[in-house]
């Protein structure tokens, strides 16, 4: 296959990352929602190491085991910050064109 072959590959891949990414994003939500209906905490650490131990053992390469865990640690915490709501608010505030901290427009007035 050429390069551009390749590329029209990893597009396709891509759009499927991305959706996995949002269901997973939902699940981890949903999870969160019950978590503050029954004061659990969001981080849980016994959980990410058997979620990094079931990845470490799906591994097939070539990527190294370390290297996967790298990438589910960022999504993971990308999912933890999402459950504090963190990343819902920033995501409302951009869409508004505001800056998720102060609020703010970013225009001159
Ligand atoms: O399983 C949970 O308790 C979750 O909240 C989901 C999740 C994850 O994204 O997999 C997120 C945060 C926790 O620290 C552990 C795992």
């Amino acid at each position: 296959m050429d390069i551009e072959s390749w590329r029209k590959k990893i597009d396709a891949i891509d759009l499927q990352i991305v959706a996995l990414l949002s269901d997973r994003a939902v699940a981890a939500q949903a999870i969160g929602k019950l978590k503050q209906a029954t004061d659990l905490p969001v981080y849980e650490p016994n959980r990410e190491r058997v979620i990094f131990e079931k990845v470490r053992a799906a591994n097939k390469g070539p990527l190294p085991d370390i290297e996967l865990v790298h990438i589910y640690e960022r999504i993971i915490d990308v999912m933890r910050a999402l459950q504090s709501d963190e990343l819902a608010s920033q995501r409302s505030a951009s869409a508004k064109g505001k800056d998720a901290r102060t609020g703010e427009t970013g225009k001159q007035s």
